[in-house]
């Protein structure tokens, strides 16, 4: 029996990436060297530039939320409905990139892994100082041991029983860090490998800035509520 991979893809305004993102999930599929089924599963996080209208001609579930929720919210409702054995996240604006996504479920179909995190290439411009990277590591480390070479990834794979285990509603952007030291209090595996995404990268703009801001106070406060009320 071949396995059912639910792809869950969190995406706020991303109309201008998704179709992309998305041919190149369903396309995935079809060219993976290994056989699964798929249930794709895209979450609009309260959009207002058509992102559910692009979905629902490529998703098989389309959850919309009607305001922004942030994106701990928009995972978690998409894991809610999600019925696979396996559950992929993905950003919505890896565009033609996201056909790697398959690399992600080699350790976990071989027994190797109970999570694998995806390590970007290096980003082609200037970004921030490090900042979100540097607390989100160390946090990580501090809380659970875990050395990460991509604790902000959002590109993952892992057993279903991951999530169920972490039982957590984690907040916006700390959701891949809160996962992180979740799934190792908990002593599941973690297996991290390079894979060749690319996403729309955030510059030395003052959205940029409050982005990264945004990122450092939800990393941060998820990072708080790992230490003040561990999993199980
Ligand atoms: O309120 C939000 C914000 C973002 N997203 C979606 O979340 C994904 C990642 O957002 P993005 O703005 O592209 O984040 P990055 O700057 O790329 O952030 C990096 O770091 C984040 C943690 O801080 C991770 O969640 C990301 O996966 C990782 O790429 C995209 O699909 C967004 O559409 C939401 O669903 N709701
Ligand atoms: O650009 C990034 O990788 C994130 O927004 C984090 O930024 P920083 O770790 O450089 O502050």
């Amino acid at each position: 029996m071949v396995p059912l991979i639910s792809v869950i893809i969190p995406a706020w305004n991303e109309s201008r990436l998704l179709a992309s993102t998305l041919e190149a999930v369903s396309k995935a599929q079809a060219s993976a060297e290994f056989s699964f089924d798929m249930q794709l599963i895209v979450v609009d996080d309260g959009s207002r530039d058509g992102t559910g209208d692009v979905a629902c001609a490529w998703a098989d579930v389309v959850l919309r939320f009607p305001v922004n929720s942030g994106k701990g919210a928009a995972m978690f409702a998409g894991w809610q409905a999600a019925s696979g054995e396996i559950v992929v996240f993905l950003d919505a604006d890896l565009g033609s990139t996201a056909e790697k996504f398959p690399l992600l479920l080699e350790p976990v179909l071989r027994g190797e892994a109970d999570l694998t995190v995806a390590k970007l290439p290096p980003a082609s411009i200037p970004g921030g100082f490090g900042l979100v990277r540097g607390l989100a590591g160390r946090g990580v480390r501090l809380l659970s041991g875990y050395d990460s070479g991509a604790p902000l990834s959002g590109q993952r794979a892992m057993r279903s029983e991951v999530l169920r285990c972490c039982e957590r509603k984690y907040q916006g952007f700390g959701a891949e860090v809160g996962m992180m030291v979740d799934a190792v209090r908990l002593g599941f595996r973690i297996v991290e490998l390079e894979v060749p995404f690319r996403h729309r990268e955030t510059g030395r703009t003052w959205q940029g800035w409050i982005h990264r801001g945004k990122q450092l106070c939800e990393v941060g406060l998820t990072l708080w509520q790992c230490w003040r009320k561990p999993a199980c």
